[in-house]
């Protein structure tokens, strides 16, 4: 049994005052898919910020394995529209690559030929795969996706995810990542985390569909869409993400 790639133990942040994240254990295997869910707020992007090293942590560690490399695919990345840039231009920076090394990304995202394109003329689903492919250069043991399908249809979003599941088939790169599309998570993840500031509940998609907290947050989906319902616990958190246990849709 190999080390996780990245063990979190006890993890809490705060920003100020407010706590965005309380006493949290995670930790993620070579190889995994793990997708964590959660309301908006409930410190899905912090825990994210945390693995990358980009926020303090008030109690708790990150561990990370020597020498992890990781990938990360923003939800959005603002460029200068009037800014000629070609694809291949946008994967050389800030560190040149070569032309088969690109090429080779590219394949791996599903776009392969996009290298001459501008890139302000991609679309909105051929854009995240541009940025895909440049997480891909790292050659990533984890690849890190922050809902990287957010912009687009539901097509467009399954067959994104459908791509990263090859990715890591082709690759054996572990995927961690932020999703609200609750059709996707079900079907392409081998484990899902549960969050609401703390942990909720995590395991299997299976599992984790039939826990109490689960089904309170999301409800059941239908036909890939998510149906989100309030979330409520009868206990109080430091965190703030005030819940009670009864299912209540929200608006
Ligand atoms: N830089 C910051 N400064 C202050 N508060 C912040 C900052 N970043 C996040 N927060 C707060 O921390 C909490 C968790 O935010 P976070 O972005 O991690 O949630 P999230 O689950 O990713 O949300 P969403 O689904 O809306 O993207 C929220 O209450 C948010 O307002």
């Amino acid at each position: 049994m190999t080390d996780p790639l990245v063990e979190i133990q006890g993890l809490t942040v705060r920003y100020g005052s407010a706590v965005a994240l309380e006493s949290v254990d995670f930790a993620i295997d070579r190889g995994e898919i793990v997708t964590i869910v959660g309301p908006n707020g409930s410190g899905k992007s912090t825990l994210i910020r945390a693995i990358l090293g980009g926020v303090g942590l008030a109690k708790g560690r990150v561990r990370k394995a020597p020498g992890l490399r990781i990938g990360y695919v923003p939800q959005r990345l603002a460029l200068d529209p009037t800014l000629p840039m070609t694809v291949r231009r946008f994967l050389g920076l800030p560190r040149r690559v070569a032309p088969a090394t690109a090429r080779q990304a590219l394949d791996r995202a599903g776009v392969p030929g996009l290298g001459e394109r501008q890139m302000a003329a991609l679309s909105g689903g051929q854009f995240q795969r541009i940025l895909l492919a440049r997480a891909l250069l790292e050659e990533p043991d984890l690849l890190i996706l922050d809902e990287a399908a957010a912009g687009l249809d539901q097509p467009g979003s399954a067959a994104f995810y459908a791509r990263i599941e090859d990715v890591r088939a082709e690759t054996g790169c572990a995927v961690l990542m932020v999703s609200h599309d609750l059709h996707v998570v079900m079907s392409a993840s081998d484990r899902v985390v549960c969050l609401n500031g703390h942990v909720c509940c995590a395991g299997t998609p299976d599992v984790v569909a039939e826990t109490p907290d689960y089904r309170a947050l999301f409800g059941e989906g239908t036909h890939g869409t998510m149906a989100l319902y309030r979330h409520h616990h009868d206990h109080r958190h430091a965190h703030g993400n005030e819940h009670l246990h009864h299912e209540e849709p929200a608006e």
